[in-house]
């Protein structure tokens, strides 16, 4: 798809902007940055470098028209919500080939991941019409007691590039619908498809100042503001335990609020009593979903002594057989890793492991289309004190371990300051039962590779993060709660 903007074929080429978005207008100004396709090193777009300055602007914009958002009803909320929606699915070709571009992953998993991320609009929706408060029998005569949810205020998001458009949208949702405003800072490897979504924002009716969109290269500047500037009262981040850590220190002085969906190293164990081949097709979705580049990913794939061979032979063939090439112009299964930085920790997690007695059983190298493409891997042999084994490893390489009993996969399992997903495959109803309750995550698949929906609550424990993006739970994170105690 090689004409119109930028190389692209869009049917609506407006949606692809450099453009930030705030205060209802849009900004490009003399300072920008290139946005690169990861397949071709081609640059797709020339994107505004704001700054801390912008931000504040924009902040200020929120700010001034929270009052005004929170005061229309929920169900008007919704709709303007539900007309969102409407316009990203219309516009889900040109969505997916702007994700695709600048992100990597292949067409039809861009088309997905739009979809996706609207399902979280049409929940949120309909939530908007659902913030129930309580109330409560009075301590005394003539007391009555009411509880009132409201909206937060200003909330602060800053968004990954592994899934450009649904990490956004899963924030944007649940805050507009609360009644709160929002200022997002989105990766700088892949803002189009956030800028994309604010034309579509505008053109669906969402006044100017509820929904901010500010690109921009100093990340760290950016972050700090939005932690310390008094008008923003909540920070809502995906992205790396590293970077969650410092915002928790700088959201400090301010007692932000926090939604952190964080890292994680998911374990994924089969037992002797499962269904082999059902396992196989679980690893080959919970591992190479994005091409391993997804926060769920299998990470450490545990397999019973028993059916360890079979599991890793079928396995390995399956991997064997995925197709690698560009995303965008043809219907492979794996497109390229997101930069050269992913790529060297793909072939240092490989070296580590080889160095320690681990064995390649298919891929292990680069691919030959050259740049960050790389041949989707399966090792064998592997041991708990082999890197890979405690860092997520965010790309295309799936490590099978030995076990011998329940416990001792569970004791492996759990081995890691991270919890955010965990699979396993069995058939014995009592395992299933004492293996879901013990692992300590904060989601967990049974007999299937694929948990993410907007309909449960997605998040993590220990350190892989804070509250829940989705369901019904995903509204609380943006409410408060007031108590009001009324004499009679
Ligand atoms: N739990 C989830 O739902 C979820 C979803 C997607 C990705 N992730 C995690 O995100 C990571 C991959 O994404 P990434 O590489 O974009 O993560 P990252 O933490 O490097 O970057 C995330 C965002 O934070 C910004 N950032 C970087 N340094 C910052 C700073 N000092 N202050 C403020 N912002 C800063 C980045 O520019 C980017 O926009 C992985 O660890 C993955 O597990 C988690
Ligand atoms: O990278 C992790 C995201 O949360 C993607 S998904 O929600 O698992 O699809």
């Amino acid at each position: 798809m090689l004409d119109n903007k930028h190389g692209l074929s869009l049917k609506d080429p407006s949606l692809l902007t450099g453009s930030a978005y705030f205060n209802g207008a849009r900004y490009k100004g003399d300072k920008v940055f290139a946005v690169l396709n990861p397949a071709t090193g081609e640059e797709l777009a020339q994107v505004a470098n704001m700054g801390v300055a912008e931000l504040s602007a924009a902040i200020d914009a929120a700010h001034a028209a929270q009052k005004p958002w929170a005061a229309r009803t929920g169900k008007d909320r919704g709709a303007v919500l539900r007309r969102w929606h409407d316009l990203i699915l219309a516009n889900v070709e040109d969505l997916a080939i702007i994700l695709t571009a600048e992100m990597g992953k292949p067409l039809a998993e861009a088309k997905g991941e739009i979809a996706y991320g609207a399902a979280y609009i049409e929940w949120f929706a309909e939530e908007a019409k659902r913030v129930y408060g309580d109330t409560i029998p009075g301590h005394m005569p003539d007391k009555r007691i009411i509880v009132l949810k409201q909206p937060v205020g200003v909330v602060g998001a800053i968004t990954p590039w592994n899934f450009p458009n649904a990490m956004l949208a899963r924030k944007i949702a649940p805050a507009l619908a609360a009644g709160c405003t929002m200022v997002a800072r989105p990766s700088e490897l892949t803002p189009l498809s956030a800028l994309a979504l604010g034309v579509l924002a505008e053109r669906a009716g969402i006044p100017a100042g509820v929904l901010n969109i500010v690109p921009g290269l100093d990340a760290a500047g950016m972050g700090a503001e939005l932690c310390a500037n008094p008008k923003v009262a909540k920070i809502s981040f995906t992205g790396s335990t590293r970077v969650g850590k410092i915002l928790m220190r700088q959201g400090a002085e301010t007692i932000k609020k926090l939604s952190l969906e964080l890292g994680g190293n998911a374990p994924f164990i089969v037992f002797d009593d499962a269904d082999i081949d059902a396992a196989v097709e679980g690893a080959m979705v919970a591992k190479f979903r994005n091409n391993g580049q997804t926060c769920v990913c299998a990470n450490r794939i545990y397999v019973q002594s028993g059916v360890y061979d079979a599991f890793a032979e079928k396995l390995a063939a399956r991997v064997a057989a995925m197709s690698v090439g560009n995303g965008l112009t043809d219907p492979v299964q794996v497109g390229p890793l997101i930069n050269t930085a992913a790529l060297a920790k793909v072939e240092d997690h490989i070296a580590d492991a080889v160095a320690n007695g681990a064995t390649v059983a298919t891929g292990g190298a680069r691919h030959e289309l050259g740049g960050t493409f790389f041949h989707p891997t399966v090792l064998t042999g592997m041991k708990p004190e082999m890197k890979i084994s405690r860092e997520e490893t965010f790309g295309p390489v799936a490590p099978i371990y030995r076990f011998e009993t329940e416990e001792e996969a569970i004791a492996l399992a759990n081995a890691s300051e991270f919890g955010l997903a965990g699979y396993f495959y069995a058939r014995d109803l009592s395992r299933v039962w004492r293996v879901a309750e013990a692992l300590e995550t904060g989601m967990v698949g049974v007999n299937t590779g694929l948990i993410s929906t907007e309909v449960a609550p997605f998040g993590g424990v220990k350190q892989s993060g804070l509250g829940r993006e989705g369901s019904h739970y995903g509204l609380d994170d943006y409410l408060e709660i007031k108590y009001m105690c009324l004499s009679v």
